[in-house]
Formats: C-alpha cells, sequence, structure tokens
C-alpha cells in the first residue's frame, strides 16, 4: 500500500527539490524546486543567463548537481550522463545542434543508437524515420547530408533524433529560435501531439506567445531561483514578461523619431550568388539603404538571408552584381578593408563560429574588431587598462550577465554572449550595420535594449540591414522591409503594408512591384 506522498509524487513525471549548483564560487543555481507533470508541457522562462540551461543540463546528466534531488516518476534518480538520462527516458534538444555535417539525416540519428537499434538496417531505419517525420509533420529527406540542410531544417533533425530514442520526458532548449513562423506553427502542433501521446514537454523559450499557446504550466526563473509557478491560463503575456524582468516591456513597436532619410549609403545592384552546395541561392538581388535607415529583410529561414549576409560582408563573392557604399564600388573588397575602411560591422547568425572564439576571454572577444586601433592600442601598443575599462563599460550598457571580463566566452550563457556581440559590432560607431537573427535567444527584456540601441544606430545615420526570420521583430524597428523567397527579393513594402497576407505572398514567393 502506497503513502498519500507517494501516489501524489506518481503523478510528477519530475521533482526537483533544492538543487543546486554551483560554478567556481559562483551559484547558478540555488535551491531549485521544480515540478512537472506528468503528460504536461511546462515552460520554464527566466532572463538571460537566469539558469535555464544549467538546469535542463543537469536532468540530462551533463552536470551533476551540487545539492539537492531528483525524482523521476516517483522514484529517486541520479544522472550521471546523458546516456544514462536517455535510458530514463529523458531526451534533451539543445540550442546548438550536435549533428555530424558530413553524415546524412538518417545516419545522424542511428549515430549511437543503443543494442538493438543496430539490428536493422539503414533503409529500415530510413523507413521509420520518414514515418515519424510525417507524424509531426516535418518534411526531411533521411538520406540528405546535413551539411546541405539550412538551419530551421537541421533543428527538425534533431528533434526527430530525440522522438526516434522515445525519450517519455522531452527536453527542448529554445526549440523554434530558428523556425520561420509556419514552421512554428506545425511545431508547436507536434508538441500537442506528443503531450496527447502521454509525453512530458519541458520547454525553454523566450517566446512568451509560444507559452501562452501551448503550455500548461510555467516556472520563472531569475538569478539562479525559481521565482514564481503558476498555471499559464491564469496569466498574460505581459504577466510573464514582468515576472521574469521585474519591470514592464515594450513587446510591441517602438516610436520612431521622424527623421528625414539622408543620402543614399548602400546601393546592392543585381546581386548573384552560389552557395556552398553549387546552388545558386542569390538571385538578381538589388536595393538600396539610406543613412539612418533600416531596412528589414524577411524570408522563411534558408531563401538566401544568410548568403546575401555574407556578400554585403565579404566573405562570399558574388557570381554577378555590385555593391557600392558612398558611392564606393566594393564588390571586390576584403572582408578586413569593409570592417575598418568603410565600416561595416556584422552580428552574425551563427554567434559560435563565426561571432566569437569561445575560449578566449569576454575582453579579447570585446577587442576581436580591431585590437590594433583605439581604445585597444595605443602607438601600436596593446592598452589592457584601456581594453578593461571599455569592456567593462559595454558589458554594463548591455547588461551582459557574467562573473568577469577575463572568464572564457564559452562560459556565459547564449543570450549574453549574443549581447556582447551586438556590443562590440555597435559600439565601433559602424556606417553600415549588417544584422542577422540579432535577437535570437535573447529575453524579452534584452530585445527590448538591443533594439532601442539600432535605433539609436538609425538615429546617427547608419545605414543597416536588419534580416530575421521573426517579423514581429522587424516591424518594430524597421523603415521599409524587404522579403526574400528562394534567393530573390520578391517585394519591399513599408512596414504600415507589411499585412501578414501579403508578406505571407511574397514569402511564398509571389513577387509585386515594390510599393516603397
Ligand atoms: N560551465 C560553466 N562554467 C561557469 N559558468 C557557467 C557555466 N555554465 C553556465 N555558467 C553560468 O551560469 C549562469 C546561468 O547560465 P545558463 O546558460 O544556465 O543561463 P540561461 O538561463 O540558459 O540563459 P540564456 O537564456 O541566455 O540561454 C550564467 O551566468 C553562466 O555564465
Amino acid at each position: 500500500m502506497r503513502t498519500k506522498q507517494e501516489q501524489a509524487m506518481k503523478t510528477f513525471a519530475l521533482q526537483l527539490d533544492r538543487v543546486s549548483k554551483v560554478f567556481g564560487d559562483f551559484r547558478a543555481l540555488n535551491n531549485i524546486d521544480l515540478r512537472v507533470v506528468a503528460g504536461s508541457i511546462h515552460a520554464i522562462l527566466g532572463e538571460n543567463g537566469a539558469g535555464k540551461t544549467t538546469l535542463m543540463n543537469i536532468l540530462y546528466g551533463l552536470y551533476q548537481p551540487d545539492g539537492g534531488s531528483i525524482t523521476l516518476n516517483g522514484q529517486p534518480a541520479v544522472i550521471p550522463s546523458p546516456s544514462a538520462a536517455m535510458e530514463m527516458g529523458i531526451g534533451m534538444i539543445h540550442q546548438h545542434f550536435m549533428l555530424v555535417d558530413t553524415l546524412t539525416v538518417v545516419e545522424n540519428v542511428v549515430l549511437g543508437l543503443p543494442g538493438q537499434g543496430l539490428q536493422l538496417s539503414l533503409a529500415e531505419h530510413a523507413a521509420r524515420l520518414t514515418e515519424l517525420s510525417q507524424t509531426y509533420g516535418f518534411d526531411i529527406d533521411p538520406h540528405v547530408e546535413i551539411w546541405k540542410l539550412p538551419i530551421g531544417m537541421r533543428q527538425r533533425v534533431e528533434i526527430l533524433k530525440v522522438l526516434y530514442r522515445q525519450a517519455n520526458i522531452i527536453i527542448l532548449d529554445e526549440p523554434t529560435s530558428v523556425l520561420a513562423p509556419n514552421e512554428v506553427a506545425s511545431f508547436l502542433e507536434g508538441l500537442k501531439r506528443l503531450r496527447d501521446a502521454g509525453k512530458t514537454v519541458i520547454f525553454i523559450t523566450h517566446k512568451l506567445d509560444e507559452v501562452a499557446e501551448v503550455a500548461d504550466r510555467i516556472t520563472v526563473m531569475r538569478l539562479g531561483q525559481v521565482t514564481a509557478e503558476t498555471e499559464v491560463a491564469s496569466i498574460t503575456t505581459r504577466d510573464m514578461a514582468r515576472m521574469m524582468v521585474g519591470r514592464d516591456v515594450v513587446l510591441t513597436a517602438f516610436e520612431k523619431p521622424d527623421t528625414p532619410p539622408g543620402p543614399l549609403r548602400v546601393v546592392a545592384r543585381n546581386l548573384s550568388a552560389i552557395d556552398n552546395r553549387g546552388i545558386q541561392a542569390l538571385k538578381d538581388v538589388s536595393f538600396e539603404i539610406r543613412s539612418g535607415e533600416i531596412l528589414g529583410v524577411a524570408g522563411v529561414d534558408g531563401n538566401g538571408q544568410a548568403e546575401l549576409a555574407e556578400v554585403l560582408t565579404g566573405m562570399r563573392a558574388p557570381s554577378a552584381g555590385s555593391l557600392a557604399v558612398d558611392g564606393e564600388d566594393i564588390t571586390a573588397l576584403s572582408v578586413y578593408d569593409r570592417r575598418h575602411r568603410i565600416g561595416l560591422s556584422y552580428v552574425p547568425e551563427d554567434r559560435h563560429h563565426t561571432g566569437l572564439v569561445l575560449d578566449f576571454s569576454v575582453m579579447k572577444n570585446a577587442m576581436l574588431r580591431d585590437f590594433r586601433v583605439a581604445p585597444f592600442s595605443k602607438n601600436g601598443v596593446l592598452d589592457m587598462r584601456r581594453a578593461r575599462e571599455v569592456t567593462d563599460a559595454w558589458v554594463k550598457q548591455f547588461d551582459v550577465r557574467l562573473r568577469s571580463v577575463d572568464q572564457a566566452v564559452r562560459f556565459l550563457s547564449g543570450g549574453n554572449q549574443q549581447k556582447l556581440i551586438f556590443a562590440r559590432e555597435v559600439e565601433c560607431r559602424p556606417r553600415v550595420m549588417v544584422v542577422m537573427q540579432p535577437c535570437k535567444g535573447l529575453d524579452v527584456g534584452a530585445i527590448e535594449v538591443l533594439q532601442r540601441a539600432i535605433l539609436s544606430e538609425r538615429q546617427r545615420g547608419t545605414a543597416i540591414l536588419y534580416i530575421s526570420t521573426e517579423l514581429e521583430h522587424i516591424l518594430n524597428v524597421c523603415d521599409r522591409v524587404a522579403v526574400m523567397c528562394a534567393g530573390r527579393i520578391t517585394g519591399i513594402l513599408r512596414p504600415q503594408d507589411a499585412t501578414d497576407a501579403r508578406v505571407g505572398a511574397l514569402m511564398g514567393g509571389i513577387s509585386e512591384a515594390e510599393s516603397a
């Protein structure tokens, strides 16, 4: 006969009691209590650096707690490793993909499968995978190599990998941050199907609308502690934002100062480019950006936006077309000259590969743009005292949560890494800025800070290309919105004309004459 307490615990797929985690002298998690009801969708909310990923890494056996206990399906549990977590029915999808680029989808899914998984042929696995993919509304060819897939599709492969291992508790760390709006809707439907099938979903996200749509309960974390736990049905997204950051947050479009447009700064004419697969990814793209203007680029991920950013920054040579800044043809100019002579700065989508050197300190990463010039050097000699002052100031201004500027950037939370890149690229006072998915992984408070900084750059006269799959973020700040589909710009709209129907049609490839 079970006690009442045992009966109650049975309904929780997961229970954490007073779980703590310390890194050196820093307490990342402080006595966390968490109850996750079996067969529910439970969202974890919190500011950048609140400890959400650390907590999930403990559940997945990547970190060991320094205190507290874990109860899994009513039984005390110790989770020594990710493979042990998988055996206990816990699957995790990380913010950064863990796929082997040169292998196919099915090879990636099969990789590391325990025991009986190896008894099936690859073709049999592929057939099962196709079926699973269809069940959850994904559209994945199991035989395609990972490097050929756009980021959104790679994310789906990660999700399939966990589903294929039949995890009962599925932890998702910002799973929709790279998906296009139409993909998000079907993904969220997939989550509901998982819940309906009795699985337990733990879901970290900064997207409050998603929480409102699918989650049953939320736990809010701040500075390593749980500050609230509640039913989602009883609160609004505005309440959620306030619970997370402790103040009211602007979630809608900003008031833009009504400054007249400056002179033409960026002129792109008939740009075309070939992608890594040898396919034409950019087709005859033309646009202009004035000084003090923000041109948004909307579109489903993988429609040439990455190649456009690379062509503008000099990382990819165009196969045709030209690019000029302030009347100077820069089509053949090196990345270095674009950055230093032209004053072009870049916030890349992939912060780990292009934006940061993960094992360098925060201060060295801040200096990366050009350590040979002021404020980091004086008369050709590094000025470390000044570098420290400047980095400290940026950290303060952009609220980068860290222990010390000497800390390796690898150990900053994802959102705080992003804030650091943004600070470095905006504080050099560029003439042209290319920002790609700048709000990816940022909490609502940080998004507000970053978008205000973009608007003050506009005010200063910078020409800004703002590429994002988040139409709402684009509309919050941009003066005009270009929509891309299959490598082309299918239309350029004023924000007030960018209705869902018009943007949706343009994203689907139905061109219209430029209306702005
Ligand atoms: N291995 C580590 N060593 C040192 N500090 C760490 C380590 N991992 C995380 N931290 C620190 O713990 C804190 C919590 O980080 P965590 O990644 O859990 O935050 P988060 O809530 O997931 O943030 P985000 O929303 O930005 O992803 C941060 O201050 C981070 O710098």
